[in-house]
C-alpha cells in the first residue's frame, strides 16, 4: 500500500534503554528530527504526528474519522455474521452464543453502503470478520463490491481457514489483498479439543493454498494460552524457516463467555523468552505506528514472527481501528462497551449527512485506551465471536 508522507518524512525506529522509538523529521520545521514516540511513553500529544503516516493522499481523512486525542481512523473492521463453523473457547462458550435474527443483519447492500461512506471519508483498510465470514454465502459479490470502491488501498479477511482453499481463487479474483488465518496448534487432536470441532488439515491446506496463490505474508494468527498450546511457541516459529508466513503470537484477551482467567495468559516477555532462547537470531522489526503488531525477523527464516500485547502492552495511542458489527452496530473500541446502530437509522432513510454525524459523535466519544487488565474482564462486552477481533 502507498503511503503518503504528509508531514512526517523518513521514519525510522531506533533502540534505547530497552525503549524502541520513532524518530522523524518533520516537513516544514527544517527536517529536524525528533523523538516522537517510545514503546514506554506513546503518548497521545505525539499520536497524532505518528497517525499522519496513514493518510493517503488521494483519500484524506475528514473530520468524522479523527477523534479527540488526533487518531485518524483509516481502518475499518466488518463482521459479516456472527455465526461460525468451530466453537472456539477462547471466543464463545460452549453453549453458543445468541444470534441476531436474519433480519436484523445487515443485508450485501447495506455493508456496501455503509462502506463507501466510510472509504469517502478517508477509510483506507477493509478488514472481513465475523464470525467466521467465508460462510456468508456472499462473500465474493460483498468482496467485489467493496473493492471496487474508489479510495480503498486493501481488503483483508482474517478466517478459520476450514472452507478457504476451495474458496481463495474466487475470492482473489473478487479483489481480496491480504489474509490472516487462525491457527492455535499443530496438533490436530488439540485443534479438535480447543475448537471443539474437527478440521487441522483443512487449516493447513488453506495456508498452503494461500502461498500458492501468492499472499505473501500470509499471516497466522495463534492465540497463547497456559498449558494449552505454550509449549508449541517455538514449532510454530519453526515453521517460519521454510514457509513465507508470518506467525502471530496473540495473547489471550477475556470477552463475555470465554475461557478467559489471568493465570491463562502467557505475557509477551514471557513468550519472547522462549523463543529467544531457541532463536538468538530474533531482531525487531521496523512497526508502523499503527500496527497491533510487533514485528521480528530471525536469521534463515524466510517468515517472521509478531507479537499482539493487548493486554501487557497496549498500542491504543496508535489505534487507528473502526468496527460495524453484523447487526449493523458500530463500536468503536475492541474493549469498549459502547455501540451506536447505524442500521436502525439507515432503515428510517436517513441521509449520507445525518450518518456521518452519528459516526463522528461516536468516534468523538472514543476513549485514549482501554482499562486495565483486570478491568477489562470485568466489562460488559460482547462475545468475541459478535465484534470480531
Ligand atoms: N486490543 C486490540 N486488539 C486488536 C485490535 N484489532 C485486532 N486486534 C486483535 O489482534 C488479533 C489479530 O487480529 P486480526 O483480525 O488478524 O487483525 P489485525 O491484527 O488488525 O491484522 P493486520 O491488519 O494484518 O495487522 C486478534 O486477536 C484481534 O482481536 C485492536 O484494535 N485492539
Ligand atoms: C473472532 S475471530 C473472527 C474471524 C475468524 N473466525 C477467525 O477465527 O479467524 C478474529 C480473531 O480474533 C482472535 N480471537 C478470538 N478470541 C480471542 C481472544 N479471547 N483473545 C485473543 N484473540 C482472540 C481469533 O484467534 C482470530 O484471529
Ligand atoms: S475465533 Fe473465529 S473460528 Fe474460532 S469460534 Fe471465534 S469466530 Fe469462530
Ligand atoms: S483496545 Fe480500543 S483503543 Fe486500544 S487499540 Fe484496541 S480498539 Fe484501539
Amino acid at each position: 500500500m502507498r503511503r503518503c508522507f504528509s508531514k512526517i518524512t523518513d521514519c525510522h525506529l531506533g533502540f534505547k534503554n530497552s525503549n524502541f522509538f520513532l524518530v522523524g523529521s518533520e516537513v516544514g520545521s527544517g527536517s529536524v528530527t525528533r523523538t516522537i514516540a517510545t514503546t514506554s511513553e506513546r503518548s497521545f500529544s505525539t499520536s497524532y504526528a505518528a497517525h499522519q503516516v496513514d493518510q493517503t493522499k488521494d483519500n484524506p481523512v475528514s473530520d468524522m474519522l479523527i477523534d479527540s486525542f488526533g487518531r485518524l481512523h483509516t481502518y475499518l473492521r466488518i463482521s459479516l455474521t456472527e455465526r461460525c463453523n468451530l466453537r472456539c473457547q477462547y471466543c464463545m462458550p460452549s453453549e453458543g452464543v445468541e444470534l441476531t435474527p436474519k433480519p436484523q443483519l445487515l443485508s450485501q447492500s447495506e455493508i456496501v453502503r455503509l462502506a463507501g461512506l466510510f472509504v469517502s471519508a478517508g477509510v483506507n483498510k477493509i478488514r472481513l470478520t465475523g464470525g467466521e465470514p467465508t460462510i456468508r454465502k456472499d462473500i465474493e459479490e460483498i468482496c467485489l463490491q467493496l473493492s471496487s470502491l474508489k479510495g480503498l488501498k486493501n481488503l483483508a479477511i482474517t478466517t478459520n481457514g476450514i472452507t478457504l482453499a476451495k474458496k481463495l481463487p474466487k475470492l482473489q479474483e473478487c479483489g481480496l489483498d491480504s489474509l490472516n488465518i487462525s491457527l492455535d496448534t499443530l496438533v490436530p487432536a488439540k485443534f479438535e479439543f480447543l475448537t471443539r470441532r474437527k478440521g487441522h488439515d483443512r487449516v493447513m491446506k488453506s495456508i498452503d493454498t494461500a502461498i500458492e496463490l501468492g499472499y505473501n505474508p500470509v499471516k497466522v494468527n495463534c492465540v497463547v494460552m497456559r498449558g494449552l498450546n505454550d509449549d508449541e511457541i517455538c514449532d510454530f516459529v519453526e515453521l517460519t524457516r521454510a514457509k513465507p508466513i508470518n506467525v502471530r503470537f496473540i495473547e489471550f484477551m477475556p470477552f463475555d463467555g470465554n475461557v478467559w482467567n489471568v493465570k491463562k495468559l502467557v505475557p509477551y516477555a514471557e513468550m519472547m523468552d522462549k523463543v529467544v532462547k531457541r532463536f538468538p537470531s530474533i531482531k525487531r522489526m521496523q512497526d508502523h505506528p499503527t500496527e497491533t503488531a510487533k514485528n521480528f525477523t530471525i536469521d534463515g527464516h524466510c517468515g517472521s514472527v509478531s507479537f499482539i500485547t493487548s493486554m501487557t502492552e497496549h498500542f491504543c495511542s496508535g489505534c487507528n481501528r473502526l468496527r460495524l458489527l453484523a447487526d449493523g452496530n458500530f463500536k468503536v473500541c475492541l474493549f469498549g462497551p459502547s455501540e451506536v446502530s447505524l442500521r436502525d437509522p439507515l432503515r428510517s432513510g436517513a441521509d449520507d449527512e445525518a450518518l456521518r454525524e452519528i459516526i463522528g459523535a461516536a468516534v468523538k466519544r472514543k476513549k485514549a485506551a482501554h482499562a486495565g487488565m483486570l478491568d477489562i474482564a470485568k466489562t460488559a462486552n460482547r462475545p468475541m465471536i459478535h465484534i470480531g477481533g
